[in-house]
């Protein structure tokens, strides 16, 4: 098996990537029909696995789990998922014949490994399901020439996928079909029908490709995602403390800071993030975060860089392959950072207070967000796949630091996503050494107003407005989540 993307002409290269299509919810009319009536299993039943399972199920469909023995034997997390909310559960010989669509859902590393195990038993004709092409583009899995295989990948953790669905509403997901794997050219109505079931078509669905999806997720949760969320979390506490702020008010402005602060984003984009300072304040996060984007910026290259190259898979394939060595120390080296093992205290910090007091992290989530959307574009990737990959869902994930720290953000996301973390930490933190040596307290701990008379040059003020205003990101931003509220609206219609 080789490099699937790497195999390609260029010119196959560019057009892969460049597979992107918003599509109208006229094109959902048929429902979940295309599967209804038939028999889907899931294989895996972890964070995508048992939320997608519980929405296509309560969407109509026929939902049954396949598990490896020793997780029936054990009776493992697993196991206990699926049978506590009244699945069929069975090994892989009693039900992956049966299938007609299997929807794998085991982590990227054990691909190959369970989609070797489970060919020889799927019948003919049936349906191989992803949500993430991993295995497809990056090892060059090849199936079966009678098996379509199709990509449904939500653009969140597997906790937001049932929350929104049972909220009434959806998570934005990406489709695919395998051009290798049509072979009855049925793949492309079985995604629509299984992006229905999960509820996704109700929040924005791109057709893309599997190298597209690919090539933009890997980027997304290395760095604005996950890698930056943890390593500002990290220098932002770090700061407080060496400046003598009280640990527990660090700890807590960090750890809820990232939520309110991205919330903020989730409704409005960038802009709306600003728009919560003071002007004088947002003249400073802007000059900032131009700082940040500037320092930064060669290593979000290098991450698209070794990303579209096939590097990061090869480096990381190589950990697989020594027992996840580095992802096991980096864990447990994130498990004792002075962040994690100090709880947030118990003090009350207004919910302005996040934004007035934490300008850095503000300045961070835009530099973060620019910079991973201006890459990805810049590397073939179309805005619409790079914005749910940079801005949509950076307040997904950082709900999850909220709930508890990076050790919940790691836990939710996939292993592929905890590596790619933790890589761009490890070279995020000495690049911005020397930018964190001039960071004070105004910046971070107290607040940035305060012995001001916020005072502003208004020509200023309305250059670095126009800045954020016209980003790409933001253009592209208003036009996508147009489309969430009006489904919404519909819903409370
Ligand atoms: N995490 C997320 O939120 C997202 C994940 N994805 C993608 O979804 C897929 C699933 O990821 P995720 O939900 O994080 O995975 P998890 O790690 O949460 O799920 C693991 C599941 O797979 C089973 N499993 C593990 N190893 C094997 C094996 N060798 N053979 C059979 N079953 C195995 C486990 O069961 P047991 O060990 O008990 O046998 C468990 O049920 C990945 O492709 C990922 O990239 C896409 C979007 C977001
Ligand atoms: C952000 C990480 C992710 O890609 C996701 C939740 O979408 C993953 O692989 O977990
Ligand atoms: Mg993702
Ligand atoms: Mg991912």
């Amino acid at each position: 098996m080789s490099n699937y993307f790497n195999t390609l002409p260029l010119r196959e290269k560019l057009n892969q990537l460049g597979v992107c299509d918003f599509m109208d919810s006229s094109e959902f009319l048929d429902g979940v029909n295309a599967l209804k009536g038939k028999k889907l299993v899931i294989i895996g039943c972890g964070a995508q696995g048992l939320n997608q399972g519980l929405n296509l199920r309560d969407s109509g469909l026929d939902v049954s789990y396949t598990l490896r023995k020793e997780a029936i034997e054990g009776k493992r997390d697993s196991w206990k998922n699926a049978t506590e909310n009244n699945f069929t559960v069975g090994t892989y010989e009693e039900l992956i014949p049966t299938a007609d669509v299997l929807i794998n859902l085991t982590p990227d590393k054990q691909h190959t490994s369970v989609v070797n195990a489970v060919m020889p038993l799927m019948k003919q004709g049936a349906t191989l399901s992803y949500s993430h092409g991993f295995n497809i583009v990056e090892e060059g899995m090849q199936i079966r020439k009678d098996i379509t295989v199709i990509m449904v990948a939500p653009k969140c953790p597997g906790s937001e996928v049932r929350a929104e669905y049972v909220r009434g509403f959806g998570v934005p997901t990406l489709i695919a079909v395998h051009p290798e794997n049509d072979p009855e050219g049925k793949g492309l109505a079985q995604a629509k029908a299984y992006c229905v079931g999960t509820g996704g078509h109700r929040a924005g669905v791109l057709k893309s490709s599997f190298v597209a999806e690919v090539k933009s997720d890997l980027m997304g949760e290395q760095t604005i995602l996950c890698g930056l969320l943890q390593t500002g979390s990290i220098l932002s506490f770090d700061k407080m403390i060496e400046k003598g702020i009280d640990a527990g008010y660090a700890s807590k402005l960090v750890q809820y800071g990232v939520e309110v602060i991205t919330e903020a984003l989730k409704q409005g984009g960038i802009t709306a993030m600003m728009d919560r300072l003071s002007n004088v304040a947002k003249i400073k996060a802007f000059e900032v975060s131009e700082e940040l984007k500037t320092i930064m910026r060669p290593l979000f290259q290098k991450h698209q860089d070794d990303i579209m190259s096939g590097e990061f898979s090869r480096v990381m394939m190589e950990d697989w392959a020594a027992g996840d060595k580095n992802l096991l120390a980096w864990r447990a080296a994130t498990g004792e950072t002075a962040f994690e093992k100090t709880p947030a205290g118990n003090v009350k910090i207004g919910e302005q207070e996040y934004f007035d007091n934490a300008l850095l992290m503000v300045a961070f989530v835009r530099a973060g967000v620019e910079l991973a959307f201006e890459t990805m574009v810049e590397a073939g990737i179309k805005p619409e796949s790079a914005y749910y990959e940079s801005l949509h869902e950076t307040p997904l994930i950082a709900n999850t630091i909220a709930r508890k720290k990076l050790f919940e953000m790691n836990r939710v996301i996939s292993d592929t996503a905890e590596y790619g973390c933790y890589l761009f930490d490890h070279a995020c933190k000495p690049l911005l050494a020397d930018f964190m040596t001039k960071v004070d307290t105004d910046l971070i701990g107290k607040n940035f107003n305060e012995g001001k008379d916020g005072a502003v040059d208004n020509r200023a003020l309305i250059a670095v407005n126009e800045v954020i205003r016209s980003h790409q990101v933001e253009v592209v931003g208003a036009e996508l989540r147009k489309a969430m509220t009006a489904m919404k609206s519909i819903k409370t219609a």
